[in-house]
């Protein structure tokens, strides 16, 4: 039985050391605020928005929320990105995805200020992880990374293969990776033959969205397994992209869903927003 890489309890640790940090920094006078731009009331966004809320109260850090209606213009929401680009007060702030109807979030992404972009989105922080410059990382690949190094997975030489490149997953978790010095395959919907190609893996990432698409024929004996998708199941619950009870008896390791990715995914954003504190203050 593959061992279980918890999410939940690693997460609570980096809560943990954030707390400090936010403490550290009031003392000497710093207020650490994460700003959170909602449009619309999709109800899956509705209750991420408020679990992180919930993460920034947890851990001292402010939050304001800025809601608006669905049918609230790009204009509109610009001038609010340009104006907490301007706020001293804000040390960084984050667009829910997706934006209502059919909105282009990449001119909003465009605009936010780089030190102030806590979830690593915005194509300045994209570009900057990808030339190596310092930059705040996406939170789900670096969380990622950050269970797989708390957990002692060794990455330095490995051969580690990525399902999916989205912007906002694979492809920063591939960069994410090589620069951890793993040998970094990155497979997608026109891969020809997924398993062989997954099963080369020491370290399998698998975030296509895909409900229970890996099964034991994909994986290495051996290999550790991080399984990013998130479902909602029938009876309410949560299932990955990963069929856990298979791949468990070939993998070495594998990270659970719930309890996995999606806990580090939002401490990570709590890390970002210290970060950016620190930055604003010229400590960092
Ligand atoms: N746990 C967490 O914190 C988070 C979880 N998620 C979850 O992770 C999953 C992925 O999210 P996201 O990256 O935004 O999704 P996207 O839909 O944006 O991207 C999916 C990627 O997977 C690839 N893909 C789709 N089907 C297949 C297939 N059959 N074989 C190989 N590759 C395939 C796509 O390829 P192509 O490019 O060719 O279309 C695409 O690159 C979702 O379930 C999402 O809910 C997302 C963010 C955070
Ligand atoms: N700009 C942007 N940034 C994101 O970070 C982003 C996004 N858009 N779009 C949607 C995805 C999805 N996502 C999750 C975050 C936390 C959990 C999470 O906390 N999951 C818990 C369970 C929570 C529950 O019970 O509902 C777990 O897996 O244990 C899940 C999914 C962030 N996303």
């Amino acid at each position: 039985m593959a061992r279980v890489l918890d999410g939940r309890a690693v997460a609570a640790r980096i809560r943990e050391e954030v707390a400090g940090g936010v403490s550290e920094l009031a003392a000497r006078g710093v207020p650490v605020r994460l700003d959170v731009i909602l449009a619309g009331e999709d109800p899956a966004s509705v209750t991420y928005v408020s679990n992180k809320r919930r993460d920034c109260a947890e851990v001292g850090i402010e939050s304001r929320l800025h809601a608006f209606p669905a049918d609230v213009s790009q204009k509109e929401l610009l001038a609010l990105v340009e104006r907490l680009n301007g706020d001293p007060e804000v040390s960084g702030f984050f667009i829910q995805l997706p934006l209502p109807g059919r909105m282009d979030p990449l001119p909003l992404l465009s605009a936010i200020d780089p030190s102030k972009d806590v979830d690593g989105l915005s194509p300045q922080s994209a570009g900057r992880l990808a030339v190596g410059l310092p930059c705040l990382l996406p939170c789900t690949p670096h969380g990622v990374i950050q269970l797989l190094g708390r957990c002692g997975v060794e990455l330095e030489g490995r051969e580690a293969v990525v399902v999916g490149r989205s912007n906002l997953v694979g492809k920063p978790l591939a960069l994410l990776l090589l620069r951890e010095n793993a040998t970094v395959t990155v497979c997608h919907s026109r891969t020809r033959d997924l398993a062989e190609v997954t099963r080369r893996a020491e370290v399998l990432v698998v975030a296509a969205g895909r409900r229970g698409m890996i099964g034991a024929e994909h994986v290495r004996e051996g290999a550790v397994v991080v399984d990013v998708g998130i479902h909602r199941t029938e009876d309410g619950g949560l299932t990955g992209d990963v069929r856990q009870e298979e791949v468990s008896g070939r993998a070495s390791a594998m990270t659970p869903v719930p309890g996995g990715v999606g806990p580090m995914t939002r401490a990570m954003l709590l890390y970002n927003t210290l970060e950016a504190a620190r930055l604003q203050a010229g400590l960092s």
